[in-house]
């Protein structure tokens, strides 16, 4: 399975809670909780991603960006953002150089 086709996969799985028992689903319950629940708990897997990046092993650094990966694509489900928009505008930004990107983002 390519690395797209796990995202998709999980954000369908995601999607498919809405509305679900909360005490059956943790996305369910996530999604019952509200987007700004959902953004604090990316922030908070943010944080720890970052924590263990610092400080931490490559293997826990792993598993802290899969939990970040998981509740990011929460809040994309939430706020109606599909991760083919995401993909979209890499693809877009491929080949293209970092600080060109970061030019043509600055109003003029
Ligand atoms: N990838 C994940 C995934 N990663 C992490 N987590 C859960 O995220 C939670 C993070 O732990 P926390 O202690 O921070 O969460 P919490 O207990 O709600 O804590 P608070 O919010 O109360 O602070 C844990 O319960 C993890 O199990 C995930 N839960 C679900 N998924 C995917 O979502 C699918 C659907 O899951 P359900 O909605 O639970 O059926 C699963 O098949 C997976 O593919």
């Amino acid at each position: 399975m390519t690395t797209q086709a796990i995202l998709d996969d999980i954000y369908a799985t995601i999607l498919s809670r809405k509305g679900g028992d909360p005490e059956a689903s943790h996305t369910a319950r996530l999604f019952h909780r509200g987007r700004a629940k959902i953004a604090q708990k990316v922030g908070e897997e943010a944080v720890e991603t970052v924590i263990e990046a610092m400080a931490g092993t490559p293997e826990k650094l792993a598993s802290e960006s899969a939990d970040l990966l998981y509740h990011l694509l929460v809040l994309w489900a939430d706020a109606g953002v599909a991760p083919a928009d995401v993909y979209a505008i890499l693809a877009a930004r491929q080949g293209t150089s970092g600080i060109e990107e970061k030019k043509s983002r600055k109003p003029a």
